[in-house]
């Protein structure tokens, strides 16, 4: 569903290579955490597979479409919520769902459907009427939430979803993105929080300084750590 070839990326003149030659090939239904300490690379990456950075080198492909290539096709199939929810503080939370509804041609009645669901679920509902730029953080982050999973995408790419989330909508999302590769989507998403790793992922990728050091389902990672255990303790390892 997602494949990265020999990606790279370079900053500053090329000075600074946050990205070096990775690959990743990542399957339908499956749930799949990319992990890395800060400045690692992840935030790059994510922004080469969803077309807002173009790598130096390599290619990235989304159900076989090259996302350089074809991007509104590639783009089409995907959602992506970035780390921190910079959106439209002057519109309405109503209008900036129908916004998105629109770009990605979602009919009246799907919408309405998924928008209540979605809203009532991370309780922004009642808020929709009033502007974005009265939201909290987290009340942005949970309307960017909702306009993601309206056009019900076949892959779904978090960075850093679960900062800024109360308790209750963390659980949520994690029970969405387990319900959606139980379905047979795909989830790709960053984090710090190597319990969630832990416990949601089917396979995890470790980045540090640009390139992917370790990569597997947790057996396998474990397999390659002799007696360290937890993945806290793999990855403190694997990243020190
Ligand atoms: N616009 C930029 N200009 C120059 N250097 C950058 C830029 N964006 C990122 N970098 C550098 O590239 C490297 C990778 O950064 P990136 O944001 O991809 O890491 P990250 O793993 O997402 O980090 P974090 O966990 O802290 O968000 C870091 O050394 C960072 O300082």
């Amino acid at each position: 569903m997602l494949k990265l070839k020999n990606i790279s990326k370079t900053y500053s003149k090329g000075t600074i290579k946050a990205v070096d030659n990775i690959d990743l090939d990542i399957k339908s239904g499956e749930i799949f955490g990319f992990l890395g300490p800060n400045g690692a690379g992840k935030t790059t990456t994510i922004k080469m597979i969803v077309g807002l950075l173009k790598p130096d080198t390599g290619q990235v492909f989304i159900d076989n479409i090259d996302v350089w290539k074809n991007s509104l096709e590639a783009k089409a199939k995907i959602s992506y919520v970035p780390d921190n929810p910079e959106i439209y503080d002057k519109l309405k939370g109503i209008e900036y769902l129908n916004f998105i509804s629109d770009m990605y041609g979602v009919p009246k009645n799907v919408r309405e459907e998924k928008m209540n669901y979605y809203s009532e679920m991370f309780n922004i509902k009642e808020a929709l009427g009033d502007i974005i730029g009265s939201y909290s953080h987290g009340m942005k982050q949970k309307l960017v939430l909702t306009s993601a999973l309206i056009h019900d995408p076949q892959l779904f790419i978090l960075d850093e979803p679960m900062v800024g989330l109360d308790p209750k909508s963390a659980f949520q999302l994690k029970e969405i993105m387990r319900k959606r590769c139980d379905e047979g989507k795909t989830v790709f998403f960053s984090t710090h929080v190597l319990e969630v790793a832990e416990k949601l992922c089917d396979r995890i990728a470790i980045i540090n300084k640009g390139k992917i050091i370790a990569m597997g389902t947790m057996e396998e990672l474990r397999s390659h750590a002799e007696e360290r255990e937890s993945l806290e303790n793999i990855f403190l390892g694997l990243t020190e």
